[in-house]
């Protein structure tokens, strides 16, 4: 379906009632999944149609590619740079992937936090294990799960971007992704992509009225109760 299309589902819409209005603190939506399973599809649609949420946008030593912005893909750092910030403790996370270094700064997703701004995440259990560790409070973790084995490796290779050797390769990581299942607050089958997305909508929707978020509420109550 073309996202003109799409219903008219958004955590929004959703999260429509009187405590929405009162200030709430952001929060860390994370989507992983089996490589194919859908995360970067669904990641789209919501920073297409929701305007309360942005992705994380990393720093990198690697070089930048044709067509990559800096800032917006990630933020191009030199060695020297990365390891600054790895002493100065300025991240939530980092890794070394292929001889190059990735790590998620705290400072813009922390400033969010305080604002009432949602961040998406689209990472592994690995990284969502490190975020948890640093931000549990914050952080709302959401597994994909392909309706079966042959849909995956359908949509693997329908996507075509990919070698049959690649594929081959996510393929037989899929197995050991799955197995992760069970460390996500919520796990969502991604059969149909419209409803997949409607269940994330609410599933942001519901985590954004909690009461610890609803940092609001404190004051609001108090004026309720005043006299
Ligand atoms: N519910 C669905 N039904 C059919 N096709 C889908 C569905 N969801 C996503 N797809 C398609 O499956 C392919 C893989 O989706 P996508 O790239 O979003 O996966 P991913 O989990 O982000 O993969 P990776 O981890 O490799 O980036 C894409 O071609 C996408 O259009
Ligand atoms: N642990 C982290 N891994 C990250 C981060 N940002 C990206 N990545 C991973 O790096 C590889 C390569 O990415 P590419 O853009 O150079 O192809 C990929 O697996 C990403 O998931 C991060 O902040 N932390």
């Amino acid at each position: 379906m073309a996202d003109s299309a799409l219903p008219q589902t958004t955590p929004d819409s959703l999260a429509s009632g009187r405590a929405d209005a009162l200030h709430r603190r952001g929060l860390m939506l994370i989507l992983s999944s089996p490589s194919g399973a859908g995360k970067t599809t669904i990641a789209k649609r919501l920073l297409a149609h929701d305007p309360q949420i942005e992705a994380s946008v990393s720093a990198t030593t690697r070089p930048i590619r044709p067509g990559e912005v800096d800032g917006r893909d990630y933020h191009f750092v030199d060695r020297a740079e990365f390891d600054r910030m790895v002493e100065a403790n300025e991240f939530y996370e980092w890794a070394e992937v292929f001889g190059n270094c990735y790590g998620t700064p705290k400072a813009h997703i922390r400033a969010r936090l305080k604002e009432g701004g949602d961040t998406l995440f689209d990472i592994d259990w690995q990284g969502t294990q490190q975020l948890y560790q640093k931000a549990e409070a914050d952080v709302v973790r959401v597994f994909i799960l392909p309706p079966s084995i042959e849909e995956l490796r359908r949509r693997l290779t329908g996507r075509g971007t990919d070698s049959a050797e690649v594929i081959a390769a996510r393929m037989a990581r899929a197995k050991a992704e799955i197995s992760h299942w069970d460390g996500y607050d919520y796990v969502v089958v991604n059969d149909d992509v419209d409803a997949c997305y409607a269940q994330i909508c609410q599933i942001l929707a519901a985590e954004r009225l909690k009461r610890a978020r609803q940092t609001g509420l404190i004051g609001f109550v108090r004026e309720l109760t005043r006299a």
